[in-house]
């Protein structure tokens, strides 16, 4: 259970985080909307730690994340980032493992590197090309791969359908799905993306002025009024 209590964050005279109160159970996949600017991003760099909240706490499996807890969750933490975040001098191999080769031989890391790249449906002979040599919806799986190789717990997703046409936008998000109920992982998905989001989704938070304007079931999201017009429904 990741739970975010009473996040305030202020750049300047921006108040960008107004109070944020959000939770996600073991095993279940949370997807945080908002339009641009609203502070997904600030959110999520809230609780990996990279922004210090001027108030409240992030709490890891009930424990505050701090100096001393925070290393074990990134232990168990993996991430695939917007535009892919490949190393360019590195292989694909090399960088699905980045982590693994830190600790373990390279002939191993390379095995599991090549066993996820076939989980994320690009071939063994992959391994070895270059991230300049791979189409982004190449990189994207590939930045997949990275994000799984370490079998984490947490896994987040930000925008993972950006600059994707709507066919490898919906076999990612498919990808994605398979392999959170594979693993039982908890994810956070920040995307724009509503087919993201009804595929992905268990439950769907969306922020508006610093603060959590809905959360509730995907299912119950083309009910919501709040919704509206972030679904670009007109209002009735
Ligand atoms: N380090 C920073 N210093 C100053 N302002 C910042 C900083 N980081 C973010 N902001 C501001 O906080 C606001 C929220 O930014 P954030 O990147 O979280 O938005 P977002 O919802 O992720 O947007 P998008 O969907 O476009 O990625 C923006 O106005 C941004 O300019």
């Amino acid at each position: 259970m990741i739970e975010a209590r009473d996040l305030h964050k202020t750049f300047g005279p921006k108040t960008v985080l107004a109070g944020i109160d959000l939770s996600v159970a073991q095993g279940e996949s949370l997807c945080v909307i908002g339009q641009s600017g609203t502070g997904k991003s600030v959110l999520l760099k809230c609780i990996l730690g990279l922004v210090p909240p001027d108030r409240g706490e992030v709490l890891w499996q009930g424990r505050p994340l701090d100096r001393a807890t925070r290393p074990d969750f990134l232990r168990r933490f993996g991430m695939l980032f917007q535009g892919g975040a490949l190393f360019d001098s590195l292989t694909v191999w090399q960088n699905v493992a980045f982590r693994l080769r830190q600790r373990m031989a390279d002939a191993n890391a390379r095995a599991i590197a090549i066993d996820k790249l076939r989980r994320v449906g690009l071939a063994p002979e992959t391994a070895d090309l270059m991230p300049a040599e791979l189409s982004g919806g190449m990189a994207k799986r590939v930045g997949l791969a990275r994000a799984i190789a370490d079998d984490p717990q947490i896994i987040f997703f930000d925008e993972p359908t950006t600059g994707l046409d709507p066919i490898r936008a919906r076999r990612i998000n498919q990808l994605i799905r398979g392999i959170v109920r594979e693993t039982g992982a908890t994810a956070i998905t920040i995307t724009h993306d509503m087919a993201s989001v009804r595929a992905i989704g268990d439950r769907v938070a969306m922020l508006q002025d610093g603060r959590i304007a809905w959360q509730g079931a995907a299912s119950a999201m083309d009910a919501a009024p709040e919704l509206a017009e972030f679904l670009g429904k007109t209002p009735a």
